[in-house]
């Protein structure tokens, strides 16, 4: 049985402080079924780390330097990560993508020295409404899926996991119906087949994300191949966030 993975993606928003009030709010539901993630930014991580350290609210970083160490201004290295109490990474986030160019064979590169390091991945994918609209939907998905992967043992994937998020549904309000959410994370399942096999496959627990709220989650972790949820904008604020961790109680 794949467990449920709710994660909250901050992105870039919360002080310091801010940050700090909302994990507190957060931890004490973190008590059901699922795994829980909250993904503060890098400058809060540190602070956010001694909140949630040694409850069941998983720490996440958002993005992490392909290089160790050395001459890389303005990045951040997986050690530094792991200094400050980081237990899983986000790669490849859409964002990240389209706003600064970052590359499958680039991000590769990331989920390797993460997956090294004993850190935790979740790599997403997705298409644009263009890609959507010209019928490539599972072509980008699969380029992203292989691409990401590419090289990783299959010893690796418990500490892998897939986050599905059409760019067209993030921060829109738009949602992918759980139906048509669904038949991509299949897809997904099948390439998984295709690289490393069924139970590898059975195994992935892959997210959705894309204007995820306490009124849809209910029905989109309903879906066969739905294992989770990777939230933005409704993770910001405990009111919206909670209902979403509990979303099974
Ligand atoms: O990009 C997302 C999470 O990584 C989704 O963002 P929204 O939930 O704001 O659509």
């Amino acid at each position: 049985m794949r467990k449920t993975f709710i994660a909250g993606n901050w992105k870039m928003h919360k002080t310091v402080s801010e940050a700090v009030a909302l994990a507190k709010e957060l931890v004490p539901a973190a008590d059901g079924n699922s795994r829980y993630l909250i993904a503060p930014p890098f400058t809060a991580l540190s602070a956010v780390g001694e909140v949630v350290k040694g409850t069941p609210l998983l720490l996440g970083a958002q993005n992490m330097s392909n290089a160790e160490s050395g001459a890389h201004t303005g990045e951040v290295s997986v050690h530094m990560l792991k200094d400050v109490g980081v237990q899983v990474v986000i790669l490849g986030h859409s964002e990240r993508r389209l706003i600064y160019g970052e590359k499958d064979a680039f991000i590769n590169e990331k989920v390797k020295l993460a997956l090294d390091n004993d850190l935790e991945v979740i790599l997403c994918v997705g298409e644009t409404l263009e890609q959507r609209e010209a019928g490539e939907v599972e072509q980008v998905v699969r380029t992203q899926v292989e691409g990401g992967l590419k090289g990783i043992p299959e010893g690796f994937l418990d500490k892998v996991t897939i986050a599905y998020e059409p760019v067209w549904a993030i921060g829109t309000g738009k949602t992918a119906t759980p139906e048509d959410a669904d038949a991509v994370h299949a897809f997904i399942r099948k390439v998984i087949k295709e690289m490393y096999g069924d139970k590898a496959a059975e195994a992935m627990v892959i997210q959705y994300g894309g204007s995820v709220k306490p009124g849809n989650v209910k029905e989109l972790m309903a879906m066969k191949n739905i294992d989770g949820a990777l939230v933005g904008g409704a993770a910001l604020k405990a009111e919206t966030f909670v209902p979403i961790m509990k979303y099974d109680s």
